[in-house]
C-alpha cells in the first residue's frame, strides 16, 4: 500500500473517531423525546432521562461509525472509490444521527445501520468480486424509518411471488433508452424489475462546445428563486417551468414555486435533446421542467422522491428525464423498503451534457439526491423534465375536456 493511501486511511480513521465522539456527545445533549400516549411510563417528557436514551443509542452510533470507518479505509486503501467516499459515508451517518422520530416506531439505530449499510454495499460492489473486505452492519428489519423516507409500515405489499409490481412486459412499459435511435449509448445503472424501477444514463448528449453556451443561456435567462423552507433558504436555486397554458405551481417539501412558461430556448433545447430519448414529436415532449442551480459542491438536494400529486409517480409509471450542465456531481438512488438483507444504493456521476432518467415506479420505490461534495468548486445546472399527469384544479388545462 502506498504511503499516500496509508496517510489517507489514518486520517479517515481519525476523522471517524472524532466524528463518533461528536455524535455521542450530541446524542447525550439531545432533548428527551416525548413519551407516546400508549406508553405506560409515568415519566413526563420533561422528566424522561436523556442518559437512559443515550445509553440505548450510542452503541449503535459507535457501531455504525466503525463500520463506515472500515469501509472508508478499505476503499481508500484499494483506491476503489472517489476521494469523496468517506465524506459521503460521514454525511449519511450524520443524517441518520440527526433524524428525529416522526412515528412511534421510529428507531434511530435501525436508520443508522441501514444508511451505513447502503454505503458499505456500494463500496463492496466497487471493490469487485472476491475483494469485498467490508462487513456491513446487520440490516435493520422493522420499526425503523429514515428521515424523509417512508416508514417501514408503509411498505406496499408484494404481489403474488417476489415482485412488488407487475412486470414491465405485462404493463407494456418501454424504456426511453430502448426507444432511442442511439440505444447502444444508453446504460441502465438501476434495473429493478421486481419494483419496475429503472434509471438510465446517457453520457455526453451535447458536444462540450455547446454545453457552455447552453449553461450560460439557461443561467442568464431563468428567473432563479431560492425559497425558504422550515430550515431556512434551500441550499440551491430553483425554477419551475411549464408548457403554454399551464398554471400549475410546484409544491414540495413545504415549498411552493410559481411557474414560468417555457421560454423559446427551452423548446429549442428539448428539440435538441429529447430525440435521444426517442421523443421527437412536439406532442410527445414533457410539459414541465424543474431546474436547479448548484453554485458549488456545498449546494445540494437531499433525499426525496419526485412523488408529488402532479406527476402521479406513486400510482403509475412515471418518466423523468434530466440533463446536467457544468460541474460533475454524484446522483444517488436508494431503495425505500429494502427486502430483508437487500442493500441497494445506486449512483451515477453526472457530467456536462449527460442525461439521466428515472422510469416506471422509481418514484414510489426509491429516493434520490445530489449530496454535498465540498471538493466541487464549479457550478452545475440540472434540468429535470416531467409530465404533469394531474393538473391542479385551478389550472385551465385541468378544466379542458378533449
Ligand atoms: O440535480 C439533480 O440531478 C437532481 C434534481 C432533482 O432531483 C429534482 O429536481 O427533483
Ligand atoms: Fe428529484
Amino acid at each position: 500500500m502506498g504511503q499516500w493511501y496509508q496517510q489517507q486511511v489514518v486520517m479517515q480513521q481519525q476523522q471517524w473517531a472524532a466524528f463518533a465522539a461528536y455524535t455521542k456527545q450530541q446524542q447525550a445533549l439531545k432533548p428527551p423525546k416525548k413519551q407516546s400516549s400508549s406508553s405506560s411510563s409515568s415519566s413526563s417528557s420533561s422528566s424522561s432521562s436523556p442518559a437512559r436514551q443515550c445509553s440505548q443509542e450510542t452503541p449503535a452510533v459507535d457501531a455504525a461509525a466503525k463500520a463506515a470507518a472500515r469501509a472508508a479505509a478499505a476503499a481508500a486503501a484499494a483506491g476503489a472509490v472517489t476521494a469523496n467516499f468517506a465524506e459521503d459515508a460521514e454525511e449519511a451517518l450524520l443524517e441518520a444521527a440527526a433524524s428525529r422520530p416522526r412515528k412511534k416506531r421510529w428507531d434511530v439505530e435501525g436508520a443508522q445501520r441501514n444508511q451505513v449499510g447502503l454505503y458499505v454495499a456500494t463500496l463492496n460492489a466497487k471493490l469487485g468480486p472476491g475483494k469485498a473486505a467490508v462487513q456491513p452492519p446487520a440490516p435493520f428489519v422493522s420499526g425503523g424509518e429514515r428521515r424523509g423516507g417512508p416508514a417501514p409500515e408503509d411498505a406496499p405489499p408484494k404481489l403474488a411471488g417476489e415482485c412488488w409490481e407487475d412486470a414491465r412486459g405485462k404493463v407494456g412499459l418501454q424504456l426511453l433508452g430502448d426507444l432511442s435511435a442511439i440505444r447502444d449509448r444508453w446504460t441502465y445503472p438501476l434495473q429493478d424489475e421486481s419494483r419496475r424501477s429503472f434509471a438510465g444514463y446517457l453520457p455526453g448528449i451535447l458536444p462540450p462546445e455547446h454545453c457552455g453556451a447552453y449553461f450560460d443561456r439557461v443561467r442568464e435567462d431563468t428567473r432563479w428563486l431560492q425559497p425558504t423552507g422550515s430550515k431556512g433558504p434551500i441550499p440551491r436555486k430553483t425554477a419551475w417551468m411549464v408548457a403554454r397554458d399551464c398554471t400549475c405551481t410546484y409544491r414540495y417539501g413545504g415549498l411552493e414555486v410559481e411557474p414560468q412558461i417555457y421560454p423559446n430556448w427551452m423548446t429549442e433545447l428539448m428539440q435538441v435533446v429529447m430525440p435521444a430519448c426517442g421523443l421527437s414529436r412536439p406532442q410527445d415532449m414533457p410539459n414541465s421542467c424543474n431546474l436547479n442551480l448548484y453554485e458549488d459542491g456545498t449546494n445540494q438536494v437531499g433525499w426525496h422522491s419526485d412523488d408529488e400529486r402532479l406527476f402521479q409517480g406513486r400510482f403509475r409509471d412515471c418518466r423523468i428525464i434530466s440533463l446536467s450542465l457544468g460541474a460533475r456531481r454524484r446522483f444517488e438512488l436508494r431503495v425505500n423498503w429494502p427486502d430483508g438483507s437487500e442493500q441497494s444504493l445506486c449512483d451515477m456521476m453526472l457530467g456536462d451534457g449527460d442525461m439521466c432518467t428515472m422510469e416506471g415506479m422509481t418514484q414510489k420505490h426509491f429516493q434520490h439526491r445530489v449530496g454535498r461534495e465540498v471538493r466541487v468548486t464549479g457550478p452545475r445546472i440540472n434540468l429535470t423534465w416531467r409530465w404533469i399527469a394531474k393538473h391542479t384544479p385551478q389550472c385551465p388545462i385541468s378544466r379542458c375536456r378533449f
